[in-house]
């Protein structure tokens, strides 16, 4: 099992000018990705008591997308040794050769700095501290120090993608109560079984460039347990800005009939003997759904919180 740095292509190391064009550049920040990344943080910022000024608002969301997109492309920099064995990850700008890896570097630099500093001087420091932190965990945390070390690496680099909506309440209230702690902690229990049904499908990519993910070392039956385990363990998490008082009845009964939802299809997965079947089905259906029980959740957050401002609720 590797540890460390990645070993690079040589084709990667030199400079020289490569075709790469401004998609190349958007396919370094991991765009579809992106998209609940963004959508949880204005979440975070629309939930949260208190206003703020339009322009500021959309400057807060833009430093959490260049924030993000600046730390993906660290990882995508860091990684192209081993995006370019695996299938899911081959056509990457880099590895497809396209892009020379000092352009990629240069460019994550100029977004995660202009992003923290943005954030800053608009918005606020304490927003742009927790930004920094959020790069800093997903870039050297997660991507250079544990993911090539420990099949925990999910459950302590999750915390990287809880960061969004916890900075969107910040940038409006300007500073940290429990509730964005609550949805940060919702996020951070969701990520293992977001990540673990997918890496059930794609865990010869892992095993064969030497990432030590969870169905690699511990093996199918174990991954699926702790899928499982993890499922049940964020429907508590997920009704607790309801417990805590920061959401009304709409958010828990949606969030009650989403986490019930997220458990159907975590217990066939979970329950799953290896070989039974080669489709995979069961543990597509739930990586599929993840994506959506975030979106509907943090959703039905804010839907919550307009109703009962609007006075309907
Ligand atoms: C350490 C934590 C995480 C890992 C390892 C992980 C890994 C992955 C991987 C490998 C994919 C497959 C598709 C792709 O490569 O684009 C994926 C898809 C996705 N992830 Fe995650 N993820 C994590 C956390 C998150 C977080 C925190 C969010 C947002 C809040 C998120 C949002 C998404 C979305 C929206 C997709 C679907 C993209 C598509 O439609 O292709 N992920 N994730
Ligand atoms: C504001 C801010 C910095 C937010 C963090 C963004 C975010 C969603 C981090 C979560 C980590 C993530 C998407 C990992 C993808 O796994 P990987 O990188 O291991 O996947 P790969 O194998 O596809 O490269």
């Amino acid at each position: 099992m590797s540890t460390g740095a990645p070993t690079l292509d040589e084709s990667m190391t030199q400079p020289q000018a490569l075709p790469a064009d401004w998609r190349d550049f958007v396919a370094l920040t991991k765009p579809r990705v992106m998209t609940l990344v963004v959508f949880t943080g204005l979440c975070g910022l629309l939930a949260a008591p208190g206003t703020i000024h339009p322009i500021i608002g959309f400057t807060a969301i833009l430093c959490i997308a260049l924030g993000a997109g600046g730390a993906a492309a660290i990882n995508q920099w860091y990684e192209a040794g081993i995006d370019a064995q695996m299938k899911r990850t081959a056509n990457r700008p880099i590895p497809a050769g396209r892009m020379d890896r000092e352009n990629a570097r240069d460019f994550a630099i100029a977004l995660s700095g202009g992003s923290v500093v943005v954030m800053g001087l608009g918005v606020g420091w304490l927003a742009a501290v927790l930004l920094a932190v959020s790069i800093f965990y997903y870039a050297v945390v997660y991507t250079m120090w544990l993911k090539p070390r420990t099949p925990q690496n999910i459950v302590v680099g999750g915390g990287a993608g809880a960061f969004p909506p916890l900075i969107g309440w910040v940038a409006v209230t300007g500073d940290v109560t429990l509730m964005p702690v609550v949805l940060f902690a919702i996020i951070f229990m969701w990520t293992p079984p977001h990540f673990w049904a997918l890496a059930l499908f794609v865990k010869t990519d892992y095993a064969r460039v030497g990432i030590p993910m969870m169905p690699v070392v511990k093996g199918e039956a174990s991954t699926r347990r702790q899928i499982l385990i993890y499922a049940l363990l964020l429907a508590p998490v997920a009704l607790a800005p309801w417990f805590v008082g920061g959401a009304g009845a709409v958010y828990a009964v949606a969030a009650a009939a989403l986490s019930a939802a997220f458990i159907a299809l975590a217990v066939p997965v979970g329950l799953r003997r290896a070989g039974e079947g080669d489709a995979m089905r069961p543990e597509k259906r739930l990586f599929g759904f993840s994506v959506l029980y975030l979106f509907a959740l943090f959703g039905a957050l804010v839907a919550d919180r307009l109703l009962a401002n609007a006075g309907v609720i």
